[in-house]
């Protein structure tokens, strides 16, 4: 079932708290309207000539009393409807939040970051602004206007309200079409700023490659064209400014202008007293804002509408990979993994990734896979992890469909190192120890030595305290590499996925970390995808994924055996590795590894 408007739900929710702040809104108001009241007692004694000391002590009291009741009532109501809102405000970013951690994967590559960013921040700016300036305001203007427009009418002169009222309704109008315009405008100012910055982030940050390829000139015409953009969207929203400002003036001056000679004659003529005459441009003066206001909030209305449907959308997206119904409650994951006649396809893409798998794995064991780019390594352990739906009846964990496991039982009982290291910018301890479960400093310690980053941290300023991105602190790609293996060591799960993250480290650490690896693996079965052969020679089992197919199977020395794909791969690789040698140049190992993995 789809769900309904969003800012209709949280109004009823907190109607009562709306209610309230609107009556105490309200009852400033009131005292608001006792202005022109006071100011005709006055105005009417001057013209009699009856005012006394008393009197006008008299006056001050009432103007204390009225100005007191403004500010208490209007400040409490305002914190009550305001508050309302930035509740509202709170509690949709977080329900977002927490569907958005709901839905898979897929979903954020079909988004783009800035259209999620859009919903969090700007929607839901939207429709806080409703529930804050849209209610005020409203508010504000039913009961000014209402009472105001009664009190001229029936009280001082009819049609003297009926023509100095005329022209008001095009300021709601103005104020409603400029709207709009300014606040796209005042966008585009901001987009202008936006663009000048990060031109001078990227010129400050690739600085030596500017330098080198002589490309000042260019980046100075690039820099003076958005520099003259950014005057340009300045002078639109200047020129929508001031003609929204002299427009709206104009028809206020035009109220004003009735008032005054209309209004005079009348005083003249003795249709009305010269208090009534003041307390009726009183009353004027306080209907201009509210007037304005309504097309304002007409505005954020229609804004409001579209917002609300937008979120409502995002939080309609119902998450395709969910607890399925009637998952089993498994005591234990042992680690048996068996995969059978598995093909997959993603749904964006028009071929399969992955045709036919068939695999068993036996608690404890090790499988390595070894492929060409895009063979559909990580696409087997998305499958595994369920990032993505693989086809029912095709992944079991201990002889059970996966789909019949609890998403957060089959994921808690994985220890897995993506490809790419993402790090957060909390503290490197907080990195290692990401899991719900707590853990002790000394098994933070433990997983950092296992994965053989520890000297690495103990260099860095604060240790394992050291925040991630402070003060510029960046990691390289091997200290990454390996605190995300610390981050999968520390976990004592049964299954463990590592996916190529030995890439970025020399064969040396590399062996280190692989010998260290086999002792934390021991009972735990393991599977690492690797483009080097030296990184999965020792496991049990070895696969050759080729375009979705495991197209060689067997150990290390049997593949060689075979002379197959895997005998080809060891061959180059070896034969590189002999050459980086002989010229002595180390570091060059990667390099070549790298370069023949993009080949
Ligand atoms: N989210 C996706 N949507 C559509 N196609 C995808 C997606 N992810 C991967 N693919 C495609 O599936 C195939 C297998 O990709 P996969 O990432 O599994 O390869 P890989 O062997 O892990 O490559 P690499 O060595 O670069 O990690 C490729 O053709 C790739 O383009």
């Amino acid at each position: 079932m789809g769900k309904g408007p969003v800012f209709r739900e949280h109004f009823f929710q907190y109607k009562w708290n709306y209610l309230l702040g609107a009556i105490l809104l309200s009852i400033s108001l009131l005292f608001q309207l006792l202005i022109p009241l006071l100011l005709e007692k006055f105005a009417d004694g001057i013209q009699e000539g009856s005012i006394e000391v008393s009197f006008l002590w008299e006056l001050a009291l009432w103007f204390t009393v009225v100005g007191i009741g403004i500010f208490i009532f209007r400040s409490i109501g305002r914190i009550y409807i305001f508050r309302m809102s930035r509740m509202l405000e709170r509690d949709l970013r977080k329900e977002l939040f927490q569907h958005w951690e709901k839905l898979p994967a897929e979903y954020y590559q079909k988004q783009k970051i800035g259209n999620l960013m859009a919903h969090a921040v700007n929607d839901v700016n939207i429709l806080r602004q409703i529930g804050m300036q849209g209610v005020f305001q409203m508010v504000e203007a039913v009961v000014l206007i209402t009472i105001a427009v009664i009190m001229m009418a029936a009280t001082i002169h009819f049609s003297l309200t009926l023509l100095v009222l005329l022209p008001l309704p095009g300021l709601t109008y103005i104020a409603y079409r400029f709207r709009a315009k300014i606040q796209w405008q005042s966008r585009k100012v901001q987009e202008a700023i936006g663009t000048l910055t990060s031109r001078v982030q990227e010129f400050c940050s690739g600085i030596q490659i500017i330098k080198t390829y002589v490309q000042e000139q260019e980046q100075l015409n690039k820099f003076t064209q958005e520099n003259d953009q950014n005057v340009e969207v300045n002078k639109q929203l200047i020129r929508s400014n001031s003609l929204f400002t002299s427009l709206s003036q104009g028809i206020v001056g035009l109220s004003y202008l009735v008032s005054i000679v209309y209004g005079s004659i009348l005083v003249m003529q003795g249709s009305i007293s010269l208090g009534e005459f003041v307390a009726f441009n009183t009353y004027l003066s306080l209907l201009i804002a509210p007037i304005e206001n309504i097309g304002k909030v007409i505005n954020l209305l229609q804004q409001g509408k579209a917002a609300d449907k937008r979120i409502r959308e995002v939080l309609s997206t119902e998450p395709e990979i969910r607890d399925e119904e009637g998952v089993l409650p498994i005591a234990d994951v042992k680690g048996n993994l068996q995969i059978r006649n598995l093909s997959f396809q993603y749904q964006s893409s028009t071929s399969f990734s992955l045709k036919k798998i068939n695999l068993t794995i036996p608690k404890g064991t090790s499988l390595a896979i070894i492929g060409k780019v895009g063979s559909g390594k990580s696409t087997l352990v998305n499958l595994l992890l369920r990032l993505y739906n693989p086809p029912k009846n095709t992944i079991f964990i201990d002889g059970h469909d996966i789909h019949s496991l609890r998403l957060k039982q089959l994921r808690t009982s994985i220890s897995y190192v993506p490809q790419d290291n993402f790090l957060f910018s909390s503290t490197i301890k907080e990195n290692i120890a990401f899991d719900p479960k707590p853990y002790e400093d000394i098994l933070v310690v433990q997983a950092a030595k296992h994965a053989s980053v520890y000297e690495d941290i103990q260099e860095f300023p604060s240790g394992f305290e050291t925040v991630m991105g402070e003060r510029g602190l960046s990691l390289s790609g091997g200290q990454r590499q390996r605190v995300s293996i610390a981050r999968a060591l520390i976990k004592p799960s049964p299954i463990v996925i590592i996916d190529d993250s030995l890439s970025a480290v020399d064969s040396k650490t590399e062996s280190f970390i692989l010998q260290t690896l086999q002792n934390e693996m021991k009972g735990r079965t393991s599977i690492i995808i690797s483009h080097r052969i030296s990184t999965i020679k020792d496991a049990d089992q070895i696969i050759v994924l080729d375009k979705g197919e495991i197209v060689e199977r067997g150990t290390h020395q049997s593949l060689l055996d075979h002379g197959g794909i895997y005998e080809s791969m060891y061959m180059q690789q070896m034969t590189e590795l002999k050459m980086a040698r002989k010229m002595n140049q180390p570091s060059n190992e990667r390099t070549i590894l790298m370069r023949r993995r993009r080949d």
